[in-house]
């Protein structure tokens, strides 16, 4: 098997377990999103394949070769990968171009012109920028530079470790889609660790959910989000209203937005949890669904975030919070809503259910 292959790797720090049995795999000239909270283990996971950290069990292969496993360790350095950390760690002293020429093996460093202009114009960076210094430039233009550097002797794989966190919200969109076109453009396979899931959904090939030192899930972005395993990986992909709820005959759940068809049928036994995505509630003046009351309204610009209290106590002169199920909706930023109104709630589309 080529790409990224890990196999129930475990690691502990001390008596803590940081990894319990990690398997992964990232298919070759693919980018994986290795998604999860701060402290889950992407680093440690990241650094493992990388060859900084050690396995205490489990195997790491890159493109066929074992490169960590019982009796094997291959050294960072052979084992063809790339590294870009948060920081893309340039040498502040170096130019832009001679940053970049270290990334090349040194027998083709003397001849590296031509090379460093390529790698530049891979990650989208203009010529002239060649000249610079590290601190005459932006915090999204070091990182290109870094991977271009990480790019430069052509690894077989690169691994990047939250390369955007550090950078300020217009910045890291255009930062995103040059390191993800270079990427692309290179044929390496990536694996990325983000904590960002609209980074995770929005780059990657397929997306590795991580919780508590294992891997929940993988699948494709819209996969993943669609039919998240369980209500915890669906909460961390995306916006998520759950809901407890009862099977209300084949096919349909029964919760506090009425009674809904479910993309797949649960077994009819005990309480579930249900599972609606905020775009997917239509909210209306007289329409189809439940009664609810505005409670809270957040612009965002092109949507709005919407809290609504349902069914109790909506209409008894209280504010309809005390008692009632509250639930997050995104409407259109024009939505004509505010705090207080009475409104009627529907879903549009199928649900999930969990059996708890
Ligand atoms: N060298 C180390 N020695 C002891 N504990 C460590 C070491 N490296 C990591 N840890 C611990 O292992 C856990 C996982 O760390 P890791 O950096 O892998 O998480 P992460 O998911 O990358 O988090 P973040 O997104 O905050 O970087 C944390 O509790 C951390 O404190």
């Amino acid at each position: 098997m080529t790409g990224v292959v890990v196999e129930d790797v475990t690691k502990s720090f001390g008596a803590t377990p940081v990894l319990r049995g990690v398997t992964l795999t990232a298919p070759p000239g693919t980018l994986t999103a290795v998604l999860g909270r701060s402290g889950c283990g992407k680093t440690t996971l990241l650094r493992i394949v990388a060859g900084f950290d050690h396995p205490d069990a489990g195997t790491v292969a890159l493109h066929g070769r074992t490169v960590a496993g019982p009796g094997r360790t291959l050294p960072p350095e052979r084992r063809g990968i790339g590294y870009l950390t948060q920081e893309g760690s340039l040498f502040p002293h170096l130019t832009v171009a001679a940053n970049v020429l270290f990334g090349l093996p040194r027998r083709e460093r003397r001849q590296g012109g031509a090379r460093v202009a390529a790698l530049l114009e891979t990650v989208d960076l203009a010529p002239e920028l060649a000249d610079r210094h590290p601190h005459e430039l932006s915090g999204g233009q070091q990182q290109r530079v870094a991977l271009a550097r990480a790019l430069a002797p052509e690894p077989a794989v690169i691994l990047l470790d939250e390369p955007f966190s550090s950078l300020d919200a217009g910045l890291r969109a255009d930062t995103q889609r040059a390191v993800a076109k270079a990427l692309a453009a290179a044929g390496a396979t990536a694996l990325l660790v983000t904590h960002d899931r609209a980074e995770a959904l929005a780059l990657a090939d397929q997306v590795a959910v991580m919780r508590d030192g294992v891997i929940a899930q993988v699948d494709a972005p819209g996969a993943i989000y669609r039919d998240p395993v369980d209500p915890g990986v669906a909460a961390l992909v995306g916006d998520a209203v759950l809901l407890d709820g009862r099977r209300e005959g084949a096919g349909r759940v029964a919760c506090a937005l009425g009674v809904l068809p479910l993309r797949s049928d649960v077994p009819d036994a005990g309480a579930v949890r249900v599972l609606v995505r905020p775009e997917q509630l239509v909210v209306g003046r007289d329409g189809p669904g439940v009664p609810a009351r505005v409670r809270t309204r957040e612009f965002r610009g092109p949507d709005l975030t919407v809290e609504l209290a349902l069914g109790g106590g909506v209409g008894d002169g209280v504010d309809g919070v005390d008692g009632a199920v509250v639930v997050a909706a995104r409407l259109p930023g024009d939505a004509d809503v505010v705090p207080g109104d009475d409104v009627t709630v529907s879903v549009r589309g199928a649900v999930t259910a969990y059996r708890v």
